[in-house]
């Protein structure tokens, strides 16, 4: 069985039993109580500033955890708010629930979106690795967008969409190196919340930057459905047809504590 997971024997209330990281006091994600975001000058006019060209997805995986598609970050780049240095992007992927009102893994003021979007970039200006830029307070920033459900379907999240009957069991990838404009996968605000986390699956490090934009983009309920369709098992695993279906992979909110939730935009 899995090491770790989403249900009720691996799920994220077991995680801190291996690893231990899980437990820290700068987990994500968090319940964003709108209230005590503070919007200080710090961030004034400090818009999040992203570069992507559209070509640099190279593959997409089933990680036995949802879907992830790989990036060359080459030409990447995202800079300004809550950055100090410019970071590029590895990967992104999606975490979504088995029903509609459940999906995201921040929420706000209590409110849970379908599903929520993680754009993952590395500090590639300090560190020489992702992985060693994982294992550093500022090694990560996380772009974090909800995503609600429309009746149209999302046309830059179809290209990713038309894929997953590839890659239905855990370890498929296809190396597709498909165009996708990010400016639709981003909302048209840069009003966003930011603070202090981790990765929201083990091994948990705490070293994610994250920003989460305010106003979310839309999927439909059938393209959904498609990411409930992915397995958390391999081919080989033998199981009946509806087993190790991927219908949830989102960790629920943990303690803010006394980090700071710091608010930017109009
Ligand atoms: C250090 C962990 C890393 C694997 N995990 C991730 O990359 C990751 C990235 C983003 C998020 S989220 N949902 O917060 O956006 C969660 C996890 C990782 C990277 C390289 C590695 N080499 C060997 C092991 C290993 C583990
Ligand atoms: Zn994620």
């Amino acid at each position: 069985s899995l090491d770790w997971g989403y249900t009720d024997d691996n799920g994220p209330s077991t995680w801190a039993e291996k690893y231990p990281l899980a437990a820290g006091a700068r987990q994500s994600p968090v319940d964003i109580d709108t209230s005590k975001a503070t919007s200080d000058n710090s961030l004034v006019d400090r818009e999040i500033d992203w570069s992507y060209p559209s070509n640099c997805s190279y593959r997409i995986v089933n990680t036995g955890y949802g879907w992830r598609v790989d990036t060359y970050g080459d030409d990447t780049a995202l800079s300004g708010g809550p950055l100090s240095e410019v970071y590029k992007l590895e990967q992104f992927h999606c975490h979504w629930g088995a029903t509609n009102d459940e999906g995201s893994e921040h929420t706000v003021d209590g409110k849970s979106y379908a599903a929520e979007l993680h754009l993952v970039h590395w500090n590639s200006e300090k560190y020489s690795s992702f992985k060693e830029a994982a294992s550093q307070p500022d090694g990560l920033a996380v772009l974090g967008v909800f995503m609600e459900i429309g009746n149209a379907d999302n046309a830059e999240l179809e290209k990713i969409i038309s894929l997953i009957p590839k890659i239905i069991h855990k370890g498929q990838d296809s190396q597709a190196s498909f165009d996708l404009d990010f400016g639709s996968l981003l909302p048209e605000s840069k009003h966003y919340w930011t603070y202090l986390g981790s990765l929201t699956t083990p091994p948990c490090n705490e070293c994610v930057i994250w920003t989460v934009f305010k106003e979310p983009i839309t999927i439909s309920e059938r393209q959904l459905e498609v990411f409930r369709s992915l397995k958390s098992v391999g081919e080989e695993d033998a199981i009946e047809p509806e087993e190790g279906k991927l219908v949830k992979n989102y960790r629920p909110p943990l303690p803010l504590g006394n980090r700071v939730l710091r608010e930017c935009g109009p």
